[in-house]
């Protein structure tokens, strides 16, 4: 990119978090990623640098190891004229949502990132004209906690995104509950995923989005203007399922369409393209925890039906969702475990704060830093290194459970498949496919005071207006049920 050629015009409005705005190029297959500030928080230009370069090392030397080569693109850090970037700021000001204007995009350091956009990337180069589909999902914790420093039963039992769901309905941030639960689209049995895609395509909130050649055509752009047409999806979606366009249209072809989609999803999810380092190695040992959620609606339905096998079929371990959840599973003590180990290093660090640079709290996250988060002993030894140790762990684990998975779906002919090439076939169609990870900027050290805080608030909301209220009946049937409880796979 010549940083001295920017146009504005070039560029355009593609998405944003909580922490960082998006933009696409027209034309090229890349994106540039801003850091976002709350106003009057803007930061020195070489700290925004410090900032950026550490993400990049992040991904480079850590999620890399965990997640495998072909999943992460860690992009580059790029250095733009100031002029630019203004423009551009206000440019695309009135295409942002209402609810992330809270903050603003940083637009005087003039540093970004620069990384290929994954809703148009392609498995080959040379077909960038050829239609693509790219589903995003931000998956969330997809296992319940095993610790036994956990003090409420039923953290045991209702996964933390199925209680999550309660408070931020009572808040104000969604308006109605999602029926997803992230232990079924992690449990690898087919059954127990479409139910989930299914779900997370009713309510999308912001764990679904759905772009069509780089456009987002379904999800949430805002709390208020939920995409969530089906009928007007599928007609996005027929070309790419039914090119030879010989189905009726009506809700008979919108559901035949949707479970096309489902299909391919899950099958995406459970391929396995990419080798890692951390695959070969026991990152973490068997979870005891139970593979189901009580408060998923698919659970529910299977417990009134009767059946009390919940099949777990176990996900392949080449996929990126196998490691993805081995990557979240390094949060072995749960945050009430890890909390006295964070005020321990932060006793620690009052008294020798020098130590912060050593210990690399704030970088730099380089193979020195991955290597030290391959220390998987529980036991307390009552150490400093113990402590900073898990601390560390504890947030690459936060990183693993906020991440979005992108997989992006090209539609390819039979003769021009080759072994080289990952395919997906739906009934009617094939394509080529890639899956990558984003969002993996490490979460940090000073957020965990705030972590431990909300733990207790979304636990204690759940116990009072929900559990207390919840049908005893379904809570004796899952109590009779208990052998349910299936041991998860040794990793
Ligand atoms: O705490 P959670 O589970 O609500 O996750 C936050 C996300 O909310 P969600 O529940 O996914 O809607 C939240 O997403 P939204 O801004 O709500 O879209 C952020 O991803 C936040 O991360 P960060 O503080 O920007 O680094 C996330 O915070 P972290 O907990 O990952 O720090
Ligand atoms: N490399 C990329 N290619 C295409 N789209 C991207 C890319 N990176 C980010 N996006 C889009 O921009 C959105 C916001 O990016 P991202 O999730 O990194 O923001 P964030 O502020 O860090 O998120 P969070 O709210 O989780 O902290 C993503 O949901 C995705 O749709």
């Amino acid at each position: 990119m010549d940083a001295e050629k920017m146009d504005e015009n070039e560029w355009k409005y593609h998405g944003e978090g909580n922490k960082s705005l998006v933009v696409s190029h027209s034309q090229r297959c890349v994106v540039l990623r801003f850091l976002k500030f709350s106003p009057n928080r803007n930061k020195a230009p070489e700290e925004i640098l410090r900032h950026l370069q550490n993400i990049v090392d992040f991904g480079k030397h850590v999620m890399k190891q965990f997640f495998g080569e072909k999943y992460v693109h860690y992009g580059e850090v790029v250095q733009l004229p100031l002029d630019f970037v203004k423009q551009l700021c206000l440019k695309i000001q009135s295409e942002r949502p209402e609810s992330r204007c809270d903050k603003d995009l940083d637009t005087l350091s003039g540093y970004a990132m620069c990384l290929p956009n994954l809703t148009r990337l392609q498995t080959y180069h040379f077909v960038e004209h050829r239609p693509i589909l790219c589903v995003e999902i931000k998956p969330k914790c997809g296992f319940i906690p095993f610790s036994s420093h956990v003090s409420q039963e039923i953290k045991h039992k209702v996964c933390r995104y199925c209680m999550h769901q309660h408070l931020k309905v009572a808040n104000g941030k969604w308006k109605r509950l999602s029926k997803y639960c992230p232990l079924d689209l992690f449990s690898g049995n087919k059954q127990r995923m479409h139910f989930a895609l299914t779900s997370l395509l009713q309510e999308a909130q912001n764990n679904l989005k759905i772009f069509k050649n780089g456009e987002l055509i379904y999800g949430c752009k805002d709390d208020q203007d939920s995409l969530s047409d089906w009928n007007e999806l599928a007609r996005h979606l027929k070309p790419f399922f039914f090119p030879a366009n010989g189905m009726v249209s009506g809700p008979h072809c919108t559901r035949t369409i949707i479970k096309e989609l489902i299909h391919v999803i899950t099958m995406t999810l459970l391929s396995s393209t990419d080798a890692c380092r951390a695959g070969n190695m026991k990152t973490v040992p068997i979870s005891l925890g139970r593979s189901y959620c009580e408060a998923s609606a698919f659970s529910k339905e299977l417990v009134r039906n009767g059946k009390n096998k919940m099949e777990s079929s176990g996900l392949p371990r080449g996929c990126l969702l196998y490691k993805t959840l081995q990557a979240q599973m390094l949060d072995m003590l749960d945050i009430e475990g890890l909390y006295p180990l964070y005020n321990r290093v932060e006793q620690y660090l009052e008294e020798f704060p020098e130590e912060r640079s050593t210990s690399q709290i704030d970088g730099p996250y380089n193979e020195a830093f991955y290597e030290k988060l391959l220390d998987l002993s529980t036991e307390d030894d009552g150490t400093e290194a113990f402590a900073f140790t898990k601390v560390q762990q504890y947030r690459v684990a936060m990183t693993a459970k906020d991440c979005s998975i992108m997989i992006s779906l090209s539609p390819c002919l039979q003769d021009e498949c080759s072994a080289q090439r990952p395919v997906v076939l739906a009934s009617r169609s094939r394509f080529t496919f890639s899956v990558s990870v984003l969002d993996l900027d490490l979460k940090p050290y000073e957020s965990i005071p705030h972590q431990y805080k909300l733990d207790g608030k979304i636990v204690n909301y759940y116990l009072k207006n929900v559990q207390a209220k919840d049908d005893p009946v379904m809570t004796n049937l899952f109590k009779e049920n208990e052998d349910c409880t299936l041991v998860l796979h040794k990793v």
